[in-house]
């Protein structure tokens, strides 16, 4: 913590909408990244969910300056090492786990942990982190849970995930809690595979005006 180069509050209100993105070709990473930040979304969160997410993740870092890049689905201390090397910018992963913090708390990028309960939130807080993910947001009862979980804890702050849209995706930035949310509807696999990034420069430019 003490050694973070910035802190997860400010990557988390940088920009209402983060898109969780999934890139299955690496061709796709470059002109997907800057699609979203001439649509005024510029923290990105690359999972590393797919064989070319590494280098999709050092990709964007070398070539859209512009972006805010970060390493989703990070589940250990080991790929915790690795996307620091790689550059990124913050870590987030769908989980908390003790190994993870303690890496993260001894290193130089915020980590956002998921949480989806009130004694994995403790643990975090346990840590010193103050910025969570909610995650899986609507299949853990979205709104009213978070608003439930939260309660206790009015310094915390989340990002929730997980099954947010954009016919949901207000009632969440409605919370004095929630600094913004993630989301993999603004990076439509379709989109990607036919080469339309200008859908992708318009879902993230209607995600931000809708925010307002
Ligand atoms: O990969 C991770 O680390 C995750 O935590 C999973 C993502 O947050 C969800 O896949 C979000 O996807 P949607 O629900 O489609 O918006």
């Amino acid at each position: 913590m003490k050694n973070w180069k910035t802190s997860a509050e400010a990557i988390l209100t940088t920009g209402p909408v983060v898109p969780v993105i999934v890139v299955n070709k690496l061709e796709h990473a470059v002109p997907m990244a800057k699609a979203l930040v001439a649509g005024g979304v510029r923290v990105l969160e690359v999972t590393l969910r797919t064989p070319v997410a590494m280098d999709a993740l050092k990709a964007i870092i070398q070539e859209v300056p512009d972006a805010i890049v970060g390493a989703g689905t990070v589940i250990n201390p080991q790929q915790l090492a690795e996307v620091t090397a790689a550059g990124a910018q913050f870590v987030i992963s769908p989980g908390i786990t003790e190994p993870l913090l303690q890496a993260a708390t001894e290193g130089t990028v915020p980590l956002i942990p998921g949480i989806s309960t009130v004694s994995e939130l403790m643990t975090g807080m346990q840590y010193g982190l103050r910025e969570f993910k909610f995650f899986p947001a609507e299949a853990n009862g979205g709104v009213k849970a978070l608003q439930a979980i939260g309660g206790p804890f009015p310094q915390v702050r989340f990002c929730p995930t997980g099954g947010i849209s954009p016919a949901n995706y207000r009632d969440y930035l409605a919370l004095k809690s929630v600094l913004c949310i993630g989301g993999s509807w603004l990076v439509p696999n379709d989109a990607l595979e036919a080469g339309d990034y200008q859908r992708i420069t318009e879902l993230a430019r209607e995600a931000v005006a809708g925010a307002r």
